[in-house]
């Protein structure tokens, strides 16, 4: 059975209330739901979902949109145990069609000082004045609130980068354009975070410059410091940094002379109007 246009108090259903009618087109003739029925609904915004009753006529689950997430059992994932996933019928896709934008993470990676902050505040400018809304995740700001209890040891870089790829997930998933800049240094954990979005919706930039500009550049004396011994584990100096092999921009600035952020940001707005990424 189809319903059209289910009333607007959808959402009150799921959890407890037992089986009813509904009524739908706007005060049409109400459909009687039968318990352990399955019924394939028109939520709002022309989403469909699939409500089923269990016996006693209450709501057993809403399905689809929510692939892989276990809607009806109690989980155990990582330390916590009987979790439950949440479903709400206002879903990313209605979100998108608010916004007429679709939500991605840009992960911009690269050295202290090669302009991942420059970039991101440009690009972050550039699509704000397209009427588009992102959100910047800057390392060093990061650090500031969220992240304050981690330090630089490899350890806790992991940990930084794993939390602020979830936290950009749930910006894609509010429909946001996600801007995160961070020196995320290790392979291993930007694949990481791209394994927990969507097929493209992780947009990897990386920023290709050299040690030798980043460090002429120095805009905060950590890389004299560094060298001086003050500070130990500096990214490029005394800890490794893994380039990308496969990042879907890369913006290159191999002498002093390079364009600028403005001109770079431009190539990344480029690539998400080309994928689709500024329209619904
Ligand atoms: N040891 C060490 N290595 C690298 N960077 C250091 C270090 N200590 C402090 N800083 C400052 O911290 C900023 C990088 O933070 P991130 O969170 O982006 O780093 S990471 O992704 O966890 O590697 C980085 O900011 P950016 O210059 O904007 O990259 C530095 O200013
Ligand atoms: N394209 C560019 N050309 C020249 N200088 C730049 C460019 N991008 C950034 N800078 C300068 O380099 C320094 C580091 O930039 P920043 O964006 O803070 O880098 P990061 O966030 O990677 O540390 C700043 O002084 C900034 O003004």
């Amino acid at each position: 059975m189809n319903l059209i246009g289910v009333n607007p108090a959808l959402p009150g259903i799921s959890g407890s209330k037992k089986l009813g009618f509904f009524s739908f087109n706007g005060g049409n003739q109400p459909i009687n739901l039968k318990p352990g029925g399955v019924y394939q609904i028109k939520v709002a915004m022309e989403e469909k979902q699939t409500l089923k009753l269990d016996v006693q006529g209450k709501v057993d689950r809403f399905a689809n949109g929510h692939a892989g997430k276990n809607h009806s059992h109690l989980s155990t994932i990582g330390n916590s145990t009987n979790v439950k996933w949440h479903v709400c019928p206002v879903e990313k896709t209605d979100r998108q069609k608010l916004l007429q934008q679709r939500g991605c993470v840009i992960w911009i990676t690269g050295l202290s000082g090669s302009g991942k902050s420059s970039v991101a505040c440009a690009l972050s400018q550039m699509l704000y004045q397209r009427g588009k809304l992102s959100y910047i995740l800057d390392g060093d700001n990061v650090r500031h609130g969220l992240n304050r209890d981690l330090s630089f040891k490899a350890e806790d870089r992991v940990e930084n980068i794993r939390r602020v790829g979830e936290v950009s997930k749930l910006f894609a998933d509010s429909g946001f354009i996600c801007i995160a800049c961070l020196i995320s240094p290790y392979k291993r954990d930007r694949a990481a975070c791209r394994a927990m979005l969507p097929t493209g919706d992780f947009i990897e930039v990386f920023m290709d410059v050299p040690l030798s500009v980043c460090e002429g550049r120095d805009p905060k004396g950590l890389y004299k410091l560094a060298r001086a011994g003050k500070i130990n584990g500096f990214t490029g100096i005394d800890d490794p940094y893994e380039s990308p092999l496969d990042a879907e921009i890369v913006l290159q600035c191999n002498t002093g002379d390079c364009s600028t952020p403005r001109d770079m940001a431009e190539k990344v707005v480029s690539y998400l109007e080309e994928k689709g990424y500024l329209q619904a």
